[in-house]
């Protein structure tokens, strides 16, 4: 397996520089666990640490390695253990608002091509928590795919009524199966690609494990516990980042189930889209949409083009979102820092 199996492609090899090369390997965080990490380089997976010197430099906790991370690491004793120096771009993340009343986020994984937001058809479904999701989606620039569970409890036609419930909320995908009677995983599992990486969103209960366990199956790759290589206290963690045997990614972190609150207000203008481009035509440019005149959205909602209860979902979500759009400018700004600093060095990349 080569690093191009794991996920390394041309967007990554573009950003690799100079000064993240020197001597080191690339490697993708498979495992996360307070501080200690695992690293795979398609031939071994290790335990890894972070250099003294990044450790030093981070000053946010977001910029911490997360899963799904492409790193540099440089290996010691015959390649069992490394140490981590750099983390690459991200291509694509999930994060949430950090515990408590800071306006840091936790980054929960790293370039994921996709995220699967399982919603039951049963007790689960709600177009409301549907957005939250996409949001969150939206916000890391992660493509959405809409997964409808247990399709077997509810008929045709109430189905039919439920896609078509997503499709108005959602520019997404929707893909709808059972796991019982296992209508709909075929096309699912066709549905992913070799080297693309992908994760499971949604409430407790919907179904995902039972889905994740489906696709992993027998295979002992996929399924080794890292605990298994008896490393001591440090490997107790599942490995997070797993390869399916058809050749895709997936990533499972215990922090990806205990999502719910959601990110930026980037990311709820880029799943409202039809809401935030009404708002740039109204009069005023600092239209409240209550009561000005010449309001685009007033109008919208009025004459029933926007419905009245996602206008209603797009101000809950943008006032929750508001108390951390600091903290998103100020990533934002570290992210062009990291752009200046590109130069692509393709012939470290060829392996
Ligand atoms: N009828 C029906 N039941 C299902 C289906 N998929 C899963 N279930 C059941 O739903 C329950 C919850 O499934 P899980 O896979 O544990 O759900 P989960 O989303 O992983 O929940 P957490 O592990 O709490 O995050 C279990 O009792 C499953 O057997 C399905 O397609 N149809
Ligand atoms: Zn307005």
């Amino acid at each position: 397996m080569t690093l191009a199996h794991l996920g390394f492609d041309s967007w990554f090899a573009a950003h690799v520089t100079d000064n993240t090369v020197d001597g080191c390997s690339f490697a993708r965080i498979s495992a996360v666990d307070r501080g200690s990490y695992r690293i795979l380089d398609g031939e071994k997976e290790v335990p890894a640490e972070l250099s003294g010197r990044f450790s030093y430099q981070v000053d946010r906790s977001g910029d911490l390695p997360c899963v799904g991370d492409w790193v540099t690491a440089n290996y010691y004793n015959e390649d069992s253990a490394a140490i981590i120096h750099r983390v690459f771009p991200r291509k694509t993340f999930l994060r949430r608002k950090a515990a408590g009343e800071t306006v840091d986020f936790q980054m929960i994984a790293a370039n994921i091509d996709a995220a699967f937001i399982v919603q039951s058809c049963h007790f689960d479904f709600n177009t409301r928590r549907l957005e939250r999701y996409l949001v969150m989606a939206a916000d890391g620039r992660v493509t959405p795919v809409v997964v409808l569970t247990k399709t077997d409890l509810i008929s045709r036609d109430e189905l039919d009524r439920k896609i078509a419930a997503v499709t108005a909320v959602a520019a997404a995908d929707v893909i709808a199966l059972s796991s019982v009677s296992g209508d709909g995983f075929a096309e699912f599992q066709e549905s992913l690609a070799p080297g693309k990486t992908y994760c499971f969103l949604g409430s407790s209960g919907v179904g995902k494990t039972t889905l994740i366990n489906r696709l992993i199956g027998q295979d002992m790759f996929a399924t080794r516990s890292v605990s298994d290589t008896g490393e001591g206290t440090h490997t107790t963690s599942r490995r997070q980042l797993v390869v399916l045997s058809r050749g895709a990614l997936l990533i499972d972190t215990p922090g990806m189930r205990e999502l719910g609150m959601i990110g930026s207000g980037d990311g709820i203008d880029r799943s409202f889209e039809e809401v935030s481009e009404l708002s740039a035509r109204c009069r005023y440019t600092n239209c409240s949409h209550q009561h000005e005149p010449g309001c685009a959205v007033r109008a919208a909602i009025d004459n029933g083009n926007v419905p009245e209860d996602r206008y209603a979902s797009y101000l809950k979500l943008k006032k929750e979102s508001s108390f951390h759009e600091m903290t998103y400018l100020e990533k934002r700004k570290k992210d062009k820092d990291f752009g200046r600093f590109i130069k692509s060095v393709k012939k470290h990349t060829k392996r």
